[in-house]
């Protein structure tokens, strides 16, 4: 079975700032998999490589068994799934929810003239009931709260049913409540076998979500530790992989990190 990423030595340079720095890094088929890692510590730049929008300096990047620089990206892209913040500015604010969901089907914001077949539309109206927000279908991307936003945008990355699907922060500027639902509905997409490949980033190991398998922890652009989530969730890795003194503990399928006193 190929392999849904495969980095090999992934170097990101820009200037004299090597951003990433011969990282290594594979995910296999049905792993869940979270990113950590300090402010700046290169975990953006991972995904926009994982996603096949930025090329590696140097190293080889593999995305669904396609090595990057030798595959035509615009057909892959449609097989990778992301969310982001950066993404979501982009949407204009003036689209309906529907429409927000339905034209990723062809790699576009912004409703024009493209005509949607039936189908389309059912998976759209699907995906909108699975993650909650199906009675906005008709209101303004622009008039939503930041946690309807991020869900509707989950919803649009899933529109075209990628094989990988690349989260970043998706939880970001959700109150308790809305962060725990978006836990809530990641975890359900994260245990079902039929969804895909799934990568999360975050900065908080209380917004890991149950039926995540892997963590990746990266240090000022390198692998700092890499594997299955009890392994690298030790109070010890996270330290060092932050600079201060973490307890992390696990209650039920939660995590919580906090300084030592
Ligand atoms: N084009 C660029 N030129 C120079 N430095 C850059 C460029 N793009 C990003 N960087 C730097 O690379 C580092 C990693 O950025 P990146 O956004 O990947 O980090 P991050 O882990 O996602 O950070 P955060 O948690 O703050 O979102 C940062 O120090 C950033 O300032």
């Amino acid at each position: 079975m190929t392999d849904v990423l495969d980095l090999q030595a992934v170097t990101i340079r820009r200037g004299l700032t090597t951003i990433l720095d011969e990282v290594s890094w594979t995910v296999r088929e049905g792993e869940r998999w979270v990113v950590l890692g300090r402010n700046g510590a290169g975990k953006t730049t991972l995904l926009q490589v994982a996603s096949g929008r930025m090329h590696p300096t140097a190293g080889t990047a593999e995305l669904l068994g396609e090595r990057l620089g030798s595959v035509d990206v615009f057909e892959l892209r449609p097989r990778i799934g992301l969310s982001s913040a950066a993404l979501a500015d982009r949407i204009p604010s003036g689209e309906t929810v529907r429409d927000v969901v339905l034209t990723a089907a062809y790699g576009v914001t912004g409703r024009w003239r493209e005509t949607y077949e039936e189908l389309d539309e059912s998976r759209a109206a699907d995906l909108l009931r699975a993650f909650g927000v199906a009675h906005l279908a008709d209101r303004y991307f622009g008039t939503l709260s930041e946690g309807e936003r991020k869900r509707v945008q989950i919803a649009r990355s899933l529109m075209t049913d990628p094989e990988l699907l690349l989260l970043d922060e998706p939880a970001a500027g959700l109150d308790l409540g809305g962060r725990e639902e978006l836990v809530a509905a990641l975890a359900e997409l994260a245990g079902d076998a039929r969804s895909p490949v799934l990568v999360l980033v975050t900065h908080h190991v209380e917004e890991i979500p149950p039926n995540f398998t892997h963590v990746l922890l990266l240090k000022d652009g390198r692998v700092h530790a890499a594997g299955p989530v009890a392994e690298v969730l030790t109070s010890e890795t996270l330290s060092g992989a932050f600079d201060v003194e973490l307890v992390v503990d696990r209650a039920g399928e939660r995590w919580t990190a906090r300084a030592e006193r």
